[in-house]
Parts: C-alpha cells; structure tokens; sequence
C-alpha cells in the first residue's frame, strides 16, 4: 500500500497556498484537483522539488508507478503462500517478530529509515510477512539504486534536515508493537528526509569547518507543526528544514575573509571613534605653527635690554623658546624660558643665531634729562657753588652748618642728630654758597652719595681731635668717586687735644695731601664752636669755586635735583630740591620719575613762599602727584602731557625692572633661598615722615642680619600710621610696626590696642636700629662653649644598690661635681650624660684633683667598664650679637 499525502498538507510544508501546489500538479501531470487530492509520497517530492526548483523530474513518476507496480504484482503472486503458511506453533504475533527481528538482523547495516519503514510495512501486513519484506527489500533496493539521481535533483531544492536517530538498540519490542497509521505516515516522510539527511549531514561536517554560523543563519522550520510535530518526536525524528536559499546567497557571495581588528586604542580616547584622526589634524597643525613660525621673519639683528629672559630673546629672534633653550642645553647651560640670560650667554646665543645683538638701555625710552638737555651756551652765567659736608659721626657737621648759616639746628633736632638732608644757600662776600646738610650716621650714605651728584665741592669735616675715622675713609672714597674737590675742615680745633698734623698725616696716607705739604688740598683749621676759621672756609671754597668757573643758564628749563622729599599734611607729596640749570617757577609743568605735576607754590629754607628758583638755590616744591626717591632729577617740562607721558613710562619701567629683579634674585640666589629656609625673620612695616629716612633705615635694617636672623620688610612707606598698617601687623607673625618721626592717632591706636600690635615710635634712627638689634639677638639660639675639667681612668667597677660605681683615678685635671660627663672607650664617646655622685673614700665631694682615686656614678649609666675614661665638662652660655 502506498502511502500518500494531501495536496495541503504539502502547500503547508512549503509555505505556499494549496491552490499553487495544485496547480504546479496539474502541470506535472499529476491527477489532483483540489486541496484535498492526495499524491503520493514520491509524487509529493517531485511536486516539492519542482515547486522549488521549476524544473520538471520525470523519473520519479514512472519510478514511482514502477515501485508501486511492482510490489503490487509481488504481493498478488506471494499471496497464496501467504495463505498456506508452514506448520508452526509460534503464534503470527511471534513469527511475525521473529520476523522482523531476522529483518533488523538482515539489514542491520541499512540506514535506519529503511528499517523502520519494513518494520512498519510488517506490522500492516502482517500475513505476507516474508514475501513482503522480499518485495519490499526490492523495491527499496530499487528505490535505492535510484537515489543517486533523486539527490542530484534536490541539490538546488529543498533540503530536508533531520535530526540523528537514536541507536539501533531503540529498536525494541515495543517499538514494533505500536501500529499507527501516523507513524507509518512519518515513518516513510521520514524515509525520505533521512536520505536526504544522508546527504546533508556529509556536506554538514564539510561546511562545519568552515563555519557553523551558516546554520545559524537559516531559517528554521518545523515541517510537520501541530500534531504531527508531536508524532515526530516520538519517532524522534525532528525534521527542521533549512532555507537553502539564504545557504546558496552565501554561496554566491563568498563572504570576504575578515580583516585583523585594528588595534584599540587605549587611553583617553579609547572610546571616541574618530580619535586617532582628531590626534592626527591636532598634531599637523602644531606642525603648521612651529614650522611657519621661524620662516616667517629671518632676524639678524636685534636690540635687546640688558636684563632679558630666555624667552624674551627667542621672541626678539623671532624664534621657537625651545631652539634658544636646546643651544643652551648643548652648551652644557640648564636654563628655562624665565631666567635671564648674562652677557656670555647673550654672546654665545647671538653667533649660534646669527644674529647682531645690541643692548640698549630702556631707559633711553624716557630720558628726559637728555632730552631736554642744552648746551651751555653763551647766555650761561656764573651760578653759586653747592657744597656737601660729611664726615664721621660727631665731629660737627651740623656745628659746622649751623655755625656757618648762625642758625642753632643742633638744638632743635632730637637727640642732636641730623636726620635728613636740608638745603639752604648763604651768602658770603655777595656770592651764594648753597649748603647740603648731610647727615652723618651711617645709615645715611646711600643718601650721601646721591648728595655728591649734586656736588661741586666736598668739604670733610675731621674732629682734630678724633682724627681719621671709619665714616671718615668712607666719605674720602666717596669723594674721590665723585671726582668733586675736596676741602678738608680740621674741626674742633679749640679742643686742647686738638691735633691737625695727626690728621694732616691721616689723611695724606689715603691720597689726601695736605697744601701746606705740598698736596692740593686746602685744610682749614676751624672751629664750629668758637667760628674760628669759618671765613677761611668760605673764602676757600669760593676760591674753589672760581677755579671750577659754575655756570648756568637762567633761562633754560629748569633742572633740579631731588635732595629730600615727604608727604606732608595739607600739601600732599613735597620735595626739597636744588636747581642745577634754568629757573624752577611757580606753574612749570614737571616730571620727577615716575612723578609729575604743576608746582603750585615753592618755599624757601625759612619758610617763605618764593616764585622762582635760581640755578644753585633750593625750594620746596608743592604740586607733584607722588613722592618722588631722592636724588631723582626734576625737569620742567612744556605741558602736562608731556611731563605725564615721562612719568607713566618711567612707572612702567619702575614696575617691569622690579618684576625682573624679583624673578632675577629668585632664581640665581636659588641655593641661598633655599638654605634661608631656615633663617628666623623678623618682619617689620615701616613707616617715615620723609623719604630719605624711610630709605636709610631701610638700608640699615636690611643690614642687620647673619646666618640665623634678618629683617623682613614687608611693608614701607611715607606718611603716618594707618589702619591697614596696624591690620597687616596683627595678620602676620614675628612683627613689628616701627614709626619713626611718626605717631598713631585716634582710630588707628584704639586699632592697635584692640589687635594687640605693640607700635614703636622713633625720633632717632640708631635707637630704632639698636632695638631691631635686640629682638634680632633675642630670637637667635644661645650659643653654649664647653669647659673641660678634667679626666679620670676606671680602674675598678663595682655593684652599688643606686647603680654601678666606677673606682676611677684623675689622670688630668680635675672631676668636678655637678657638671656633665662622658665615657670614653678606646678614644670614643660611647655616653654622655649627669653624674650623680662624685665620692672620695665614703664623702660626697664637689671636686676631685689630679692623681686622687674617687668613686664615680653616671645617671641611668651602668655600662662602665675599667679601662674606660671619664671626663667631666661645663657649657657655658655665650652672649650672642649679631
Ligand atoms: N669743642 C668743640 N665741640 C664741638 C665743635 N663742633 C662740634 N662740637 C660738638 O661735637 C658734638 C657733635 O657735633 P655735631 O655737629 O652734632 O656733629 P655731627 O657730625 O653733625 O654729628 P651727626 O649729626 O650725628 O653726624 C656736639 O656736642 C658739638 O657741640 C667744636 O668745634 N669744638
């Protein structure tokens, strides 16, 4: 009987309706009509393959027919023998498995479909047992012999993918014992599915190897679903179908063997796509800068500022910071774009380069001095000589001035000391002599120096009987620097102690050879206290004078020197100030420095309003913006912007100059910074009532220091204590806020009380500098030196209930009680530390002398041996000074 399958059932399977299927039947020849029309199960594959294909298989129809014929004639001829079947006490039941366990046996090596299908054709016809297997085994073998071509037909079709079936030991009893016409159904579908299993399994294990993700890829379907599904697992016989179309598009495009991953870049950028492409453009365009950069502009000359930092020369070369620093770096020079380069280094840079280098001085930008400088010319006339008196501490310059002028300063300045420069001309025989009062302190000399510039002639003053003294030599020095004539006041010279050969002498060793010893130099004996010989000096010094032939021209601009200079209340920034050529009046326009202004008003050395000031006279002059330093020059100028514009670049040099110095001392003086790390400093704000003060106690303080200790200052300035001094104060450590001519008010000393600042005022600057010297030594460690005693060798120890006892003999001076002591071991100190006891025989003694034997104890020391030595010392606290 030949199985046979509906026309639906085989739309179903191929997805397509049954109206199709139908109809591609009909064109195959086959007798269906509709949906329900059955073919059978060979007619169903050709229909299958050619639903898919489109191409027509003829032989399976006539196979199919052939087959079915067959296995019909055989039966009809077998049938009889079926009928007369042998004399056998087996029941059909059990022949017939015994049949078909010969049959399992028989063709144990046939494919597993074979099998269940004979077993299955068994069981259905169970009286023509034998003859059916036969005609079975026939037509099977037939059918076999024509797979070959079936196969090749369905190579482009449908494949049917099947499920490996179980071992053959499944194949029980019971297996045979369930009759279903299903099964039997399945059984053959699975006949034919298992062929082309065959088949595709062998192609399988080729494709695996060359990957499995094919299988993946196809379409998965269950061809039975439903119910039939189910029969199928029974038979275990899952049947998935691949689509084969989606294998052979593989097929027609062979997949691109897959290229090596590019690496994956790590870092940052790890996760941005187009990271490495936007490193790229980074990098070409730091490319394009550098490379564009030196080729713009090919430098071979440049003028450059004495003080220039690496990479202020590369940007006047036009060139990279790195070039600069690579041809210093090979030099063996490790600099970095902020440090200044010295002469040498600017020498070697500009033949590396190239390049012509010239320094020019930035001060050119706003010399006004030489800008408005006129040649002396005919209109020039005599102008009265200035004179500087310096000399040592004491030994009456102030006597001198105030002796020459017949004004008492003296009494009037506190403490008798001169504290900062005056001005005044007198007039001797209807000439003008202009007088600097130079202070005498040591503080001053910075001042004293800018005082010579001023200078015509330079009196020293000598105190006959104190002779030639430290402020003496350096006055001399000064000087001779200044190229100024000198005239030497042999003072005190009423004193009966008074010696001018001593001095004559003195001075005469440093250069300084007397007149009347055949030198060049004037010395007059005089005396400030009497007025002897006062006259003489005048006369001397306009004799001088004469010879020097000062002259002036009246009717320039004017151009002054800054000898002092304030801030005063009720007339702002002041400056005492000497003409030098022109005449200063009353609403000149003027440029001081980094000051400027109008001069409202000039006032003369007795406090009177004047309205001009003539070459070699003084003034104060009100009007300026801002203090100005002293010794800076004065120039008047044509209108205020002008005088403005010198003013504003001057600050502009002033701020960019100390910037560079900072950064200057910063990075040469590195070493010594560091190791001032350690230095205690005492800070200190200072305040003045005028410039030159604030400068020289400046200087001096800056002075007191040594290894350990300094002065800090970390604020300065002109004027009276403010509010925002005393707050600075209190917010720092170590401070101090010193005044001096100067003295809080009101607000400000309720500030200070409240924030505890202890402010200290001064008239007199070596009292200020005499405490700034105490509280400097104050915080300095005290030193201790060590006073040995004397020595003792250890000849015996011994076990005391307060510790071990060494039994010692002095070989050197002497133990003493009370002091240190240390053991010595081979020439080594192995302890030191307190004795605590010091016996001769059973006594306490406070000393043992050379040659005694004593009993010695060590506090919390009890590793004495004999042979040791013991040695007993003092520290004695040193004063310390700075
Ligand atoms: N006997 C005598 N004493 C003098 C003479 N000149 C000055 N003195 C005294 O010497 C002391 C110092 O005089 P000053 O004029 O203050 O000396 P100075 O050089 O100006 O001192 P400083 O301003 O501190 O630099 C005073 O006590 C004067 O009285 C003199 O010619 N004879």
């Amino acid at each position: 009987m030949t199985e046979k399958v509906r026309v639906h059932e085989v739309a179903k399977e191929l997805g397509i309706t049954s109206k199709d299927v139908v109809k591609k039947a009909s064109d195959m020849g086959l007798d269906v009509k509709s949906a329900n029309s059955s073919v059978t199960m060979q007619e169903a594959e050709s229909l299958m393959n050619y639903i898919m294909s489109g191409e027509l298989a003829e032989a399976p129809k006539t196979e199919t027919e052939t087959t079915a014929k067959t296995t019909s004639d055989t039966q009809k001829e077998k049938a009889p023998k079926q009928e007369t079947p042998k004399a056998d006490d087996k029941k059909p039941d059990a022949k017939q498995e015994d049949s078909a366990k010969k049959e399992v046996a028989k063709e144990k090596d046939e494919s597993d479909e074979k099998k269940v299908e004979t077993k299955t054709a068994l069981k259905e016809e169970k009286p023509q047992i034998k003859e059916s297997n036969d005609t079975q085994e026939e037509a099977e073998s037939s059918t076999a012999t024509e797979e070959p071509k079936k196969m090749q037909i369905k190579k482009s079709g449908l494949k049917i993918v099947k499920k490996k079936k179980q071992p053959q030991e499944s194949f029980d009893k019971e297996d045979f014992e369930q009759p279903s016409k299903s099964k039997s159904t399945v059984s053959t579908y699975g006949k034919m599915s298992a062929d082309v299993l065959e088949e595709l399994a062998k192609k399988k294990k080729i494709k695996q190897a060359a990957g499995a993700k094919k299988q993946e890829q196809g379409v998965k379907i269950d061809i039975f679903g439903g119910s039939l599904a189910e029969v199928s697992m029974d038979m275990d016989d899952q049947v998935v179908l691949l689509d084969l179309n989606a294998t052979e598009r593989r097929d027609m495009i062979p997949e691109e063997p897959r290229k090596p991953k590019a690496p994956k870049p790590i870092g940052r950028n790890a996760n941005k796509k187009a990271a490495p492409r936007g490193r790229k453009v980074a990098r070409d365009k730091r490319k394009k800068y550098t490379k564009d950069k030196p080729e713009d502009l090919v430098v071979t000359h440049v003028e450059i500022p004495e003080d220039i930092r690496v990479y202020e020369f590369a940007e006047k070369l036009n060139r990279p910071i790195s070039d600069v620093i690579k041809v210093l770096f090979s030099l063996g020079l490790m600099m970095t774009k902020n440090d200044f380069l010295g002469s040498d280094e600017i020498e070697i840079l500009s033949e590396e380069f190239g390049v012509e280098v010239t320094i020019v001085d930035p001060k050119d930008a706003f010399n006004y001095e030489e800008d408005m400088a006129e040649e002396i010319d005919e209109n020039a006339t005599k102008r009265a000589p200035v004179i500087t008196i310096m000399g040592h501490v004491d030994h009456g310059k102030t006597s001198l001035l105030d002796a020459i002028r017949k004004a008492k300063v003296t009494e009037d300045e506190a403490g008798g000391i001169t504290q900062h420069i005056g001005a005044y001309t007198i007039e001797q025989n209807g000439e003008a002599i202009t007088f600097i009062d130079t202070p005498g302190h040591a503080a001053f000399s910075q001042m004293r120096q800018r005082g010579t510039d001023v200078t015509d002639i330079i009196v020293i003053v000598v105190a006959a009987d104190d002779g030639v003294k430290p402020q003496t030599e350096e006055v001399i020095k000064l000087a001779k620097e200044s190229g100024a004539p000198v005239i030497v006041a042999l003072n005190k010279m009423d004193k009966e102690t008074a010696n001018p050969d001593m001095v004559k002498g003195q001075m005469a060793e440093r250069g300084l050879n007397p007149a009347d010893w055949g030198g060049d130099i004037e010395f007059i004996p005089l005396s400030a206290k009497t007025g002897m010989g006062i006259d003489d000096l005048l006369e001397n010094i306009l004799l001088t004078a004469e010879v020097l032939e000062l002259k002036a021209n009246e009717n320039a601009m004017a151009k002054a020197a800054v000898v002092e200079s304030s801030l005063e209340k009720g007339r702002g920034p002041v400056a005492t100030v000497i003409v030098q050529n022109g005449t200063l009046r009353v609403g000149d326009y003027v440029v001081c420095g980094s000051s400027f202004g109008r001069v409202k008003a000039l006032i003369d050395e007795h406090k009177k309003q004047i309205k001009e000031i003539k070459p070699s006279h003084t003034a104060v002059v009100v009007g300026l913006n801002e203090v100005p330093s002293s010794g800076e020059v004065m120039m008047a100028m044509n209108s205020d912007k002008e005088a403005r514009e010198y003013a504003q670049k001057r600050h502009e040099y002033d701020r960019h100059k100390e910037l560079s110095h900072s950064t200057k001392s910063t990075l040469e003086d590195m070493t010594s910074m560091i190791a001032e790390g350690k230095l205690k400093s005492l800070k200190v704000v200072l305040k003045t009532d005028v410039h030159g003060s604030l400068e020289a106690i400046r200087s001096s303080l800056s002075e007191l220091r040594n290894d350990e200790v300094k002065v800090n200052i970390i604020s300065s300035g002109v004027g009276g204590i403010t509010e925002n001094d005393v707050e600075l104060v209190a917010n720092s450590e170590n401070c101090v806020l010193l005044g001096f001519n100067v003295r809080p008010t009101g607000s400000v000393k309720a500030l200070a009380k409240q924030k505890n600042v202890d402010i200290r005022t001064y008239s007199i600057i070596y009292q200020l500098l005499d405490d700034m010297t105490g509280m400097l030594t104050g915080m300095m460690s005290p030193k201790f030196t060590e006073e040995n005693t004397g020595q003792a060798e250890v000849r015996d120890t011994f076990k005391s209930p307060k510790g071990m006892v060494a039994g010692c003999v002095v070989v050197d001076g002497k133990l003493v009680r009370g002091g240190l002591v240390r053991v010595i071991r081979d020439g080594v100190v192995i302890h030191e530390g307190e004795l605590t006891s010091l016996k001769r025989f059973k006594d306490d003694v406070e000393e043992i002398g050379n040659g005694y034997e004593c009993g010695v104890m060590i506090k919390g020391y009890d590793d004495v041996i004999v042979g040791d030595v013991i040695e007993t010392f003092k520290k004695i606290e040193q004063k310390v000074s700075l």
